[in-house]
């Protein structure tokens, strides 16, 4: 069967396409052939050391088109190898690792949760993937310095989810993916041009607490003035590396839905947050990252003839690294299908062990350096959400694993009452908030052990996730 073509296979599976794959052929990488071209699975700390060693894979050949089209944008740094990769992954390593912007990001995107929170409060429901897309926009374009009112805001942040959401489709997710890239990488460059011949103001005109000196060092401009070996990027190129700034930050919007699930699943979790600790905060983000599925697998090429675990892996071999197999492999997390933020309280977390963003280095290779971002946002915002009184109307919260990438199905509704209502216990809360209907009994869990297991109530949607979960199982657990 591996040697079939598995395109078809991916699409229908999802998430559970490549650790099936693996579990059925025994331990070691499995090969396979995706997309009309020989391919080979692998999975673990060491598979992901592997992938990321210099000089193993190239990215340019690996990506296919479709994915660069929607997701990265044409000429984007993912899709760059060796001195043009180091050189323009220099321009985001400087903005997201050096320097405090994650915590500022973050601190802009508290702000907007409670002005948004505010409007919430008495309302109709709202989606939570949505709303928190639209927070995040607010304060990624006041952090980046792109002049936007309201209204840009809103449509920034309905773009953005869409080229998340067509990245891995053929349909209409697709055709909505390309119509709003286009659309932001046009206005983009716009303005990347307008920063150049100074015609733009950055971006004080939009955030008061920027100093005019700030001007200068706002993300915006550094991304139009950034020189790959002394020449300025085209103004499209230079949009679209904004935009893979601006685009993964709304994207952490898919964590905060999933913060959601979580919380309402394990309700304890909420209590805990509340508390107001900090590295539990952190933590919880963590066990977000990990337990939630988001990156499927990562693709490259091999350069030259590699060999693996003692098997040869021919040059030009599609490698692919199973995120979603290794993020639940009991041998680097007992337990995985249990959602245990605990498990990250005082651990160093290995270079090439938890890797929902990649591996390795992200100053040298090609791991995501929007980490710091993405759990500094995701922190903040689940511990707003979790200091936040709402309950979750009836609805359907079913995380359907086929589909890439997977969101509760409702996008976590939630409804803000305008009066605070007294203290509950979480156990109480649960049983209170759980309607009688099917889908929501999936988040009423009845005990401390239900809680604490993968999302695997009796009901239809949540034995479709168990199911998609258990078949996801690592072929390293020596269980099924
Ligand atoms: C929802 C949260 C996020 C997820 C799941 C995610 C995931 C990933 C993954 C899987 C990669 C590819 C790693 C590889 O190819 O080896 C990546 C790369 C990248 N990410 Fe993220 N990311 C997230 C948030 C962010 C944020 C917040 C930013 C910036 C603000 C960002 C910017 C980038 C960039 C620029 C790359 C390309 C790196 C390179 O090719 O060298 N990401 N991300």
């Amino acid at each position: 069967m591996a040697d079939l073509d598995q395109t078809l296979a991916v699409t229908l599976k999802g998430y559970a396409w490549l650790p099936d794959l693996r579990r059925r052929s025994g331990t070691g990488p499995v090969r396979t052939r995706v997309l009309g071209q020989p391919a080979v699975g692998i999975c673990g700390s060491e598979a992901a050391r592997f992938f990321y060693e210099p000089g193993h894979l190239e990215r340019h050949s690996a990506l296919p088109g479709l994915v660069v089209r929607t997701l990265f944008g044409r000429g984007a740094v993912h899709t760059l190898d060796g001195a043009a990769h180091r050189h323009r992954k220099a321009l985001f390593t400087a903005l997201l690792l050096d320097g405090d912007g994650a915590e500022r990001l973050a601190e802009l995107a508290g702000q907007e949760f409670d002005v948004a929170a505010a409007r919430w409060r008495g309302g109709p429901p709202v989606r939570l993937l949505d709303e928190s897309a639209q927070v995040i926009a607010a304060a990624v374009a006041r952090w980046v310095g792109v002049p936007a009112d309201d209204r840009d805001v809103e449509v920034l942040a309905r773009d953005c989810l869409a080229m998340v959401d067509g990245f891995a489709t053929v349909g209409p997710r697709t055709t909505h993916a390309l119509l709003a890239r286009a659309r932001q990488e046009k206005r983009l460059s716009t303005t990347i041009a307008a920063v150049r011949d100074k015609t733009v103001s950055t971006p004080a005109a939009h955030d008061r607490t920027t100093r005019a000196d700030q001007v200068a060092r706002s993300p915006l401009s550094i991304v139009a003035n950034h020189r790959d070996d002394g020449e300025l990027l085209d103004p499209r190129t230079a949009a679209v590396e904004l935009l893979n700034i601006i685009r993964p930050a709304i994207a952490v919007a898919w964590f905060v839905a999933f913060a959601g699930h979580a919380m309402d699943m394990w309700p304890r979790h909420q209590s805990r947050l509340r508390a107001g600790d900090d590295e539990y905060a952190r933590a919880f983000a963590h066990e977000v990252r990990r337990f939630y599925p988001f990156a499927p697998f990562l693709g490259g090429r091999a350069t030259r003839d590699l060999f693996f675990r003692g098997e040869p892996i021919p040059a030009g071999t599609l490698v692919l690294l199973d995120v979603y197999g290794q993020n639940h492999d009991p041998a680097l997390w007992p337990e995985p299908y249990v959602f245990d933020p605990g498990r990250f309280v005082d651990r160093e977390i290995g270079e090439f062990d938890l890797i929902p963003q990649g591996g390795g280095d992200p100053r040298s290779g090609h791991r995501c350096p929007g980490e710091k971002v993405t759990v500094a946002l995701l922190g903040t915002l689940a511990k707003r959400l979790a200091d936040l009184d709402h309950y979750l109307p009836p609805q359907d919260t079913t995380i359907d694993l086929s589909r890439i990438p997977a969101r509760p199905r409702d996008g976590i509704t939630l409804v803000v009452p305008e009066d605070r209502p007294a203290e509950k216990a979480p156990a109480e809360k649960a049983a209170t908030e759980a309607p009688a209907d099917e889908a929501t009994t999936e988040s009423a869990p009845a005990d401390e052990a239900a809680t604490e297991s993968a999302p695997a109530a009796n009901t239809p949607g949540a034995r479709r996730v168990k199911t998609a979960l258990s078949a996801s199982r690592s072929p390293a657990s020596g269980r099924s």
